[in-house]
């Protein structure tokens, strides 16, 4: 039995599974190959995302989070992970709220249920600049196209999203589009792709292509994306309920334009890394 190796826990937020390494006692020497090699499904852990928990960098935030992609690369939003390690936080602290600093800002998390937490991520980013994008676009109207995938909604949440709304989105195929728009020419750091099609009023339904690692069971920053897309498109109001393969999110986009998101976390299992993943 491995007892002496990094201790992790995976969780997961609707199917968006995680490994959760705690680095607020020590550093821990994590480079893009050990990333790699931890979220491999076949050789390593495996999950969709890598996520350190720091300490914290100023004196209101509770710790810090960083996130990491399956293919190495860091990430400035994951909503679904930040339910995660909140809940991780609060059933350390028995606080009902706290305060989680990710490098796109600092995010209040508290409370609603037993496995179920509300997270504030922070405001809807909407201007060329701030997703980013190449070149100066309206963001309500992005010109690509790829297929059947046309006139996208550009919207950052901390990490940049591309919204296609659709007929239907179960038709389309995801594996093969996803990765084409991802590395589109328009989105200098790559993109997440999101598919949407209204299925009432307040509430749609999404699939995800995440930049940096594929297809998932749910994206948080997604669901909040499309949700602050459908609003822009005038589609529906500013509350939603996000449909997603693992499960259903409650989304708010605020008046103050901060976009609330609440739905359930879940533990795995709890272990220790072997030294050959990370030394
Ligand atoms: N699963 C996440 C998003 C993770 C990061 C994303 N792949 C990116 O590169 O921006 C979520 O729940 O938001």
């Amino acid at each position: 039995m491995n007892t002496t190796g990094q201790p992790f826990i995976k969780m997961h937020g609707l199917g968006n599974d995680f490994v959760i390494l705690d680095s607020r006692t020590h550093a821990l020497a994590l480079t893009p190959d050990r990333v790699r090699a931890v979220a491999d499904r076949h050789t390593g852990i495996g999950c969709d995302q890598l996520i350190v928990i720091e300490p914290a960098r100023n004196a209101v935030s509770d710790a810090w989070m960083t996130i990491y992609n399956p293919d190495g690369s860091q990430s400035g939003a994951c909503g679904n992970a930040t339910r995660c390690v909140a809940w991780l936080l609060m059933q350390e602290s028995g606080a009902d709220k706290v305060v989680i600093e990710t490098v796109a800002g600092l995010l209040d998390a508290e409370r609603r249920g037993p496995l179920l937490v509300a997270v504030d991520m922070g405001p809807a980013r909407l201007d060329w600049r701030d997703i980013p994008l190449a070149q100066a676009v309206d963001t309500l109207h992005l010109p690509i196209s790829t297929g059947a995938l046309v006139d996208p909604v550009g919207v950052s949440m901390g990490n940049p999203h591309a919204v296609f709304f659709v007929d239907d989105v179960e038709a389309l195929d995801l594996a093969a589009l996803g990765p084409v728009l991802e590395h589109h020419a328009l989105f200098p750091e790559r993109a997440n792709i999101e598919i949407a099609q209204v299925l009432a009023p307040g509430r749609i339904r999404m699939r995800v292509w995440e930049r940096g690692a594929g297809i998932t069971r749910a994206c948080g920053s997604g669901a909040c994306a499309v949700a602050v897309a459908a609003a822009r498109r005038g589609l529906m109001g500013r509350a939603a309920e996000v449909v997603l393969d693992g499960g259903t999110l409650a989304i708010e986009w605020l008046a103050d334009n901060h976009v609330l998101m609440t739905g359930p976390v879940a533990t795995s299992f709890a272990g220790r890394l072997d030294s050959s993943l990370l030394p």
